[in-house]
């Protein structure tokens, strides 16, 4: 399809009305006012073929929405609303107008879903299948929850299993078996892998308890992203791998294939949940208050402690640094 064609279908599509929207697709920049009494998040992350996903595995609906939901949880990781994105598409000529538009169709779903509108974004040809997304929300004026204000005795939290898209991937990755097989077998697994979920909802309620010091969300493992909380911060964290969650999924698939949990848990990146720390003594309080107000159970893993770096108290009772053990482009 040509640029002009694929734009103008864009344009066609339905989308939320949103008051702060000037003017959206169609000119050189969008126009959007500034909401009173918010601040303004903004955050871009890309997806590349063969670095972020496989086309064999990865429909195009369930990339186009992972190419927002990866974006839309950095809103979540600082308490925000989503309100505007923008898509940049880098597109093979092999690509197909059925690719397209199924991929734009997923994209748009959860566009929908979260109330967000399409304002613009750029459409180029290239031989690698390449996403950028830029996302934009808004927080409450100084409101947004940052990496930097954990504080020694604060408690670590999680907001749900961890390593399951890590261990969908491994499936897919080593032929495991055939994707409706594994779909069979390992639903939870292959569909965290394919289509995550944004933790807008709990984001928001996160950051409107006041009880959060800091908070970010999980995309390279556990062991990373704490560390960059640690660092920002200026404190240490300890973990213990007894308090982790695993989803039932990972715990067979790592029977069965003699794997164990913990390293996927801890390094496999990809999740998507929402890594957090509560003030000292508000961890049962907040705790309640999530489950009153969303249904969602919140993990407590750990703790903060004065010093530096990650480290993880195993079940043999020994520990070890895990600091910044994730995943990490190299180039
Ligand atoms: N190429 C770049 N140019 C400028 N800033 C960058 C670049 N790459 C990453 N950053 C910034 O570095 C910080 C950490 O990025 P990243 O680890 O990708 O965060 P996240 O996991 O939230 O996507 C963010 O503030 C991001 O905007
Ligand atoms: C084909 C394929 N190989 C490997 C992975 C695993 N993987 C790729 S990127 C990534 C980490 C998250 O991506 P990143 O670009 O670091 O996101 P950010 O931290 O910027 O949000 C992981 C676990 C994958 N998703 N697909
Ligand atoms: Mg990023």
């Amino acid at each position: 399809m040509r640029e002009r064609d694929f734009i103008r279908s864009i344009e066609k599509r339905k989308q939320s009305a949103n008051p702060l929207l000037e003017k959206g697709i169609g000119d050189d920049c969008a126009i959007f006012r500034t909401p009173p009494g918010d601040d303004w998040l903004v955050s871009t992350d890309m997806l590349v073929e063969g670095v972020h996903f496989d086309p064999q595995w990865h429909a195009p609906y369930l990339l186009g929405r992972k190419s927002l939901a990866v974006n839309l949880s950095d809103i979540a990781a600082m308490g925000g609303t989503p309100q505007l994105a923008l898509l940049c598409l880098a597109l093979p000529g092999s690509c197909e107008e059925s690719w397209t538009s199924a991929f734009m169709d997923g994209f748009f779903s959860l566009l929908v879903e979260h109330g967000c509108t399409l304002i613009g974004g750029d459409t180029v040809s290239s031989d690698q299948l390449t996403i950028s997304v830029t996302v934009m929300g808004t927080a409450p004026k100084e409101k947004a929850v940052c990496r930097n204000g954990a504080q020694a005795g604060d408690v670590v939290y999680v907001s749900g299993p961890l390593g399951s898209a890590a261990g969908g991937l491994y499936l897919l990755q080593n032929e495991v078996a055939d994707l409706t097989s594994l779909m069979d077998d390992f639903p939870a697994l292959v569909r965290e892998h394919l289509n995550p979920s944004p933790q807008i909802v709990l984001g928001s309620i996160l950051q409107k308890s006041g009880m959060l010091t800091a908070m970010q969300d999980i995309s390279d493992g556990i062991a990373t992203d704490l560390s960059h909380i640690a660092a920002a911060s200026g404190v240490a964290a300890i973990i213990f791998e007894k308090d982790l969650p695993a989803h039932e999924q990972l715990l067979v698939m790592c029977k069965q294939l003699q794997l164990n949990p913990t390293t996927f848990q801890l390094r496999g990146g990809e999740d998507y949940q929402l890594l957090f720390t509560v003030k000292k003594g508000c961890g049962k309080q907040l705790e309640q208050l999530v489950e009153k107000e969303s249904g969602i159970q919140v993990y407590r893993v750990g703790e903060i402690a004065q010093g530096e770096g990650v480290s993880l108290v195993k079940r043999s009772g020994a520990t070890i640094d895990i600091t910044y053990q994730g995943y990490e482009h190299r180039s």
